[in-house]
């Protein structure tokens, strides 16, 4: 069977495959698999038209052993508390394996944000962000975006958290307009860190960009600007689809022009310069390099064995599920696994925090050239671990990442 592997399941199995590989006893495995802290709230709005809906919001704080909460705030209408859960899971270990000084958390709203219009966005975030007000904070939680939020988002956001308190609190969000706070940089930054960590796989095999064509699957805030950065680096992207499919030229899609398109407001399965693709088409076309780079559970037991991509380097979070693992490394595909590949969203989010924090701003260079930095020591302190305990580099990121917040939990004291 395929298809079924909740995200919760998935990041759970993983734990276990870390605990495992770790030696760790099964009340240990116990601690790092609960939530520290979890909020559920009633989120009603009153609609442009008058009318009253409610909805449901979440913020799950996963660990804070090694700094407060962090991880974004998804509103789409697949979240449930544990799609929360799992993606708060991967926050932790991923900020740990790229060693920023954060536990993990994640947010979400189960409302479908494009049946709403600005103004009732902007009403569900503040009611929201009061809800949960108690919870968060520059110390405490600091959100991003996530699926379904953006810039916008994280300004109504960080207004609501500072009129509450009566001054302006940038650090209470990460991924802030400029004006408000923001850190140049942070929108590509997900996006260029997928690159630089499918240059660092590619390396181990002596393969450059301009060697490779990619796919990739989702055109949002992650995919476009791996799209762009992959172009910018000489990969030749021959497809690129969002929810509703997408396009596909083999002899490399003209990027540029795909990102204008997109600009305008057009739907990439619309886009001239190319012939329709489906998402499931996607994921088994005959390239070097795949990217998913929208929801979870993609890469599942069957669709894993279409794959014919050499590299797959996670721009989501949890895009393979336990079985996709296991089929793909039978296969000898390489997967880099989300907790390190898409983690330079959060280090720009860390930037961003440390800048806000100290009212001091860098410029674009030097975050791209620390952004390259953290990236490459992470990928090469987990490709050396895979390699001298001859894990997978899931494995491996998993085993680093868990190790460092078992032993903040040590060193605290929390257990024995
Ligand atoms: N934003 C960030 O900094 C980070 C995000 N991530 C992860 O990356 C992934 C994408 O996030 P982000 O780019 O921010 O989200 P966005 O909402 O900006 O974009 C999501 C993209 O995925 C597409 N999409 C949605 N559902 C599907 C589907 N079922 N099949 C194919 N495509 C789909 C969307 O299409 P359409 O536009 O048509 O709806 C859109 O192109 C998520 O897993 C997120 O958790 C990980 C690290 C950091
Ligand atoms: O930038 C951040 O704080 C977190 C982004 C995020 O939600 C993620 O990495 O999954």
């Amino acid at each position: 069977m395929s298809g079924v592997t909740s995200p919760l399941t998935t990041a759970q199995a993983q734990l276990a495959s870390a605990v495992e590989i770790l030696g760790y006893s099964p009340g240990l495995h116990e601690m790092l698999a609960t939530p520290r802290r979890e909020m559920n709230v009633a989120v009603p709005l009153r609609r442009d038209t008058g009318e009253i809906v409610m909805f449901h919001g979440y913020r799950v704080q996963h660990n804070i052993s090694r700094g407060p909460g962090k991880g974004g705030l998804r509103y789409a209408a697949s979240v449930d508390i544990d799609e929360v859960r799992a993606l708060a899971m991967w926050m932790t270990w991923k900020c740990a394996v790229v060693d920023v000084p954060y536990g993990g958390a994640k947010g979400g709203v189960t409302i479908e944000p494009s049946q709403y219009s600005s103004a009732e966005l902007e009403r569900v975030t503040r009611r929201y962000t009061s809800e949960i007000m108690p919870i968060i904070g520059p110390e405490r939680d600091i959100m991003a975006s996530d699926i379904g939020t953006d810039e916008q988002t994280m300004a109504w956001v960080m207004d609501t958290y500072s009129v509450n308190l009566g001054y302006t609190i940038p650090g209470v969000t990460t991924g802030k307009p400029f004006a408000v706070g923001g850190s140049l940089g942070r929108a590509t930054a997900t996006g260029r860190g997928v690159v630089h960590a499918a240059e660092a796989a590619l390396a181990e095999d002596g393969v450059t960009l301009p060697e490779v064509t990619a796919a990739v699957q989702g055109f949002g805030k992650v995919g476009s600007h791996a799209v762009r950065w992959l172009h910018e680096g000489g990969a030749r992207v021959v497809a690129v689809t969002d929810v509703d499919g997408g396009t596909r030229a083999d002899g490399g899609l003209d990027v540029p022009a795909l990102l204008a398109h997109r600009a305008q407001g057009g739907r990439v399965a619309d886009f001239p310069g190319g012939t329709p693709v489906s998402n499931a088409e996607l994921l088994a076309l005959d390239v070097d390099l795949l990217v998913p780079a929208a929801v979870e559970g993609v890469l599942d037991e069957t669709t894993a064995a279409g794959v014919k991509a050499r590299w797959v380097v996670e721009g989501a979070n949890g895009p393979t599920t336990p079985e996709g693992d296991r089929v793909l490394a039978d296969r000898g595909i390489v997967v880099v696994p989300d907790i390190l590949a898409n983690a330079g969203g959060v280090v720009v989010s860390y930037f961003e925090w440390v800048q806000a924090n100290q009212a001091y701003w860098w410029t674009a260079e030097e975050i791209a050239d620390r952004l390259a930095l953290r990236m490459r020591t992470a990928y090469d302190a987990v490709s050396r671990t895979a390699r001298e305990q001859s894990l997978s580099l899931r494995d491996a990121a998993l085993t680093i990442g868990v190790q460092r917040v078992a032993e903040a939990h040590q060193i605290r004291g929390l257990y024995p």
